[in-house]
C-alpha cells in the first residue's frame, strides 16, 4: 500500500517516513528489503492494513440507529407492515439508492446554506417508517449490535429519536425498551460469535419539533437501565440549540451528559452555543471549528478563542468523514479537516454517522483516514483510547476498556509481525487499506 510515504491534504501536516517508521529498529532494517522490490511497499508491525483495521478493537460514539439498517432488513420489515414507498425492492439496489440520495448534496457546487444536510435527512422517512413496532425496533438494535461487533467495535453509542418511532401507537417508554431489549440480544447473538460489544444508547430530540425536555426527561429516567446520554440532531439551519436550552439546563441539573449535532451544516456561531450556551459534553461533528484555525504560508498555526478553549478543555469532536463528504461539510478524505485537528492534538474521535446513507463501516472510516493521511495502527489507536476516554459511561468502565480491551487489541496486532517473520511471512501489502472498498 501507498500510504506509508503519503502526504497529508492541503490542511494535514505532512507524515515524513521518520514520523511513520516502524517503532522497532530490527524490523525496519527486514521490512526496507520488502520495500526495494518493485510492486511491494514497506509493512511495518504498526502498518494499518485493511484486515488489521477489522481485527483492531473500535469505538463508535456516533452513530444512528435509523441510520444503519441492513438493506435486507428495511425490505423486509416494509413488507411485514405494507410500506409501500421504499424506492427498490432489491437490497443490492436499495443500498445504492441510499447512498446516491444521501450523496446527492455533494454533488451540488458551492455553498448551499445547509441544504445539503436537509437533502440528506430526506433519507430518514424510510427507514423511520419501518421502524414503528416493537419486533420492528427490538430486530434493528439487535442487528446494529451484531454488525458493529463484527466490524471490531467493542463499545458503541447508538442514538435514535424515540418521537419519530410512535406512528403505530407506541409510547416513549415501549421504544426505549424495545431498543434496549435489542442491544442486549445484539451483545449475546455476538458474543456466541466470539466478539464482545458494549452498547450504549443516546436519546435523540428533534431539532425543529419541541419536545426536547420531554426526551431528556426520558433520557434521565432510564440513565441506569441502558440509555447513556442525549442528543439533539435533524436541520441544523434554522434550529439553533439554544432553542433547546430547558432540556439542557436539566440534564446539567441532573448530572448527565449530551452531545450537541453542532458545526456541520453551520459554522462557528452553532459550535459556540452549543458548548457556551448549552454546555454540551461533545459535539456532533463540530467539523467547521476548523474555520477557527488559521494556518500561514510558513505552516505556523494560530487558534482562534473558539478553537482554543475546544483544544484546551479537550472537548471530544465526533467526527464522521464520510457523512462530511456527503453533506458537503469536507471537499474529499484528504481534505478532511481531521488531518489537522489531529495533528494539534484535538480530542478527535472517528465515527459512522448512518452506516447505510453513508455506506460505510468503522473500518471503512478507518481505512479512508489510513489512505488519505497514512495513518498507522498507532494513529487508530490514540483515535480509539480518545474515544473511550470521552464515553458517557462511568470513569473506571473507560478505564477498564482502555486498559483491559484497547490497548492489548492493538499490542497484539502490532506483536504479530515478530512472529509472522519467523514463519517466513514476506509482510508484504498492497493496495488500499479501505476494507471493503
Ligand atoms: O448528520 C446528521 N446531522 C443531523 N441530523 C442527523 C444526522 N444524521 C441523522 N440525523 C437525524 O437524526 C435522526 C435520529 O437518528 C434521524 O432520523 C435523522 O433525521
Ligand atoms: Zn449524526
Amino acid at each position: 500500500m501507498q500510504s506509508e510515504n503519503r502526504h497529508a491534504g492541503e490542511t494535514g501536516t505532512p507524515h515524513t517516513a521518520a514520523e511513520t517508521a516502524p517503532r522497532a529498529g530490527a524490523g525496519a532494517a527486514v521490512r526496507a528489503a520488502d520495500a526495494a522490490r518493485p510492486g511491494t511497499a514497506l509493512v511495518t508491525p504498526a502498518t494499518a492494513t485493511a484486515e488489521r483495521i477489522v481485527r483492531a478493537p473500535k469505538v463508535l460514539l456516533h452513530d444512528h440507529l435509523d441510520g444503519g439498517l441492513r438493506p435486507s432488513t428495511v425490505i423486509e420489515l416494509a413488507d411485514a407492515v405494507g410500506y409501500r414507498d421504499l424506492p427498490e425492492t432489491e437490497p443490492g439496489k436499495l443500498a445504492e439508492w441510499f447512498r446516491e440520495a444521501a450523496d446527492s448534496p455533494a454533488k451540488a457546487q458551492g455553498d448551499d446554506g445547509g441544504k445539503g444536510l436537509e437533502r440528506y435527512l430526506e433519507t430518514f422517512a424510510h427507514t423511520c417508517a419501518v421502524m414503528q413496532t416493537r419486533d420492528a425496533l427490538f430486530r434493528v438494535a439487535a442487528e446494529c449490535a451484531e454488525d458493529l461487533a463484527a466490524d471490531g467495535v467493542v463499545y458503541a453509542e447508538i442514538r435514535y429519536a424515540p418521537e419519530q418511532h410512535l406512528e403505530a401507537g407506541l409510547s416513549l417508554e415501549e421504544v426505549v425498551e424495545a431498543v434496549n431489549e435489542g442491544f442486549r440480544e445484539g451483545e449475546r447473538r455476538a458474543l456466541a460469535a466470539g466478539n464482545r460489544i458494549r452498547v450504549g444508547a443516546l436519546l435523540t430530540a428533534m431539532r425543529h419539533a419541541a419536545r426536547s425536555l420531554e426526551i431528556a426527561e426520558l433520557a434521565n429516567r432510564y440513565r441506569d437501565l441502558g440509555v447513556v446520554g442525549f442528543d439533539i440532531a435533524g436541520a441544523e439551519a434554522g434550529f439553533p440549540p439554544t432553542r433547546h436550552l430547558d432540556a439542557f439546563e436539566y440534564l446539567k441539573r441532573e448530572n448527565n451528559h449530551f452531545t450537541i449535532h453542532a458545526g456541520e451544516a453551520f459554522g462557528l456561531p452553532s459550535i459556540w452555543q452549543a458548548l457556551q450556551w448549552c454546555g454540551a459534553d461533545r459535539l456532533g461533528h463540530g467539523v467547521r471549528l476548523i474555520d477557527d484555525i488559521h494556518v500561514a504560508e510558513d505552516g505556523t498555526v494560530k487558534l482562534g478563542r473558539l478553537a482554543s478553549y475546544v483544544r484546551d478543555k479537550r472537548v471530544p469532536l465526533e467526527l464522521c468523514p464520510t457523512s462530511n463528504l456527503q453533506t458537503g461539510a469536507a471537499p474529499s478524505y484528504e481534505r478532511h479537516p481531521i488531518g489537522l485537528l489531529r495533528a494539534l492534538h484535538f480530542r478527535v474521535t472517528v465515527n459512522t454517522d448512518n452506516r447505510l446513507m453513508s455506506a460505510t463501516t468503522m473500518s471503512r472510516e478507518f481505512g479512508h483516514l489510513v489512505d488519505a493521511f497514512g495513518y498507522t495502527l498507532d494513529d487508530l489507536e490514540w483515535i480509539t483510547v480518545n474515544s473511550m476516554k470521552s464515553a458517557f459511561i462511568p470513569f473506571d468502565e473507560r478505564l477498564a476498556m482502555i486498559n483491559d480491551v484497547i490497548k492489548p487489541g492493538y499490542a497484539e496486532l502490532k506483536a504479530e509481525w515478530l512472529f509472522q517473520h519467523a514463519a517466513g511471512s514476506s509482510g508484504v501489502a498492497s493496495g488500499s487499506a479501505t476494507p471493503g472498498a
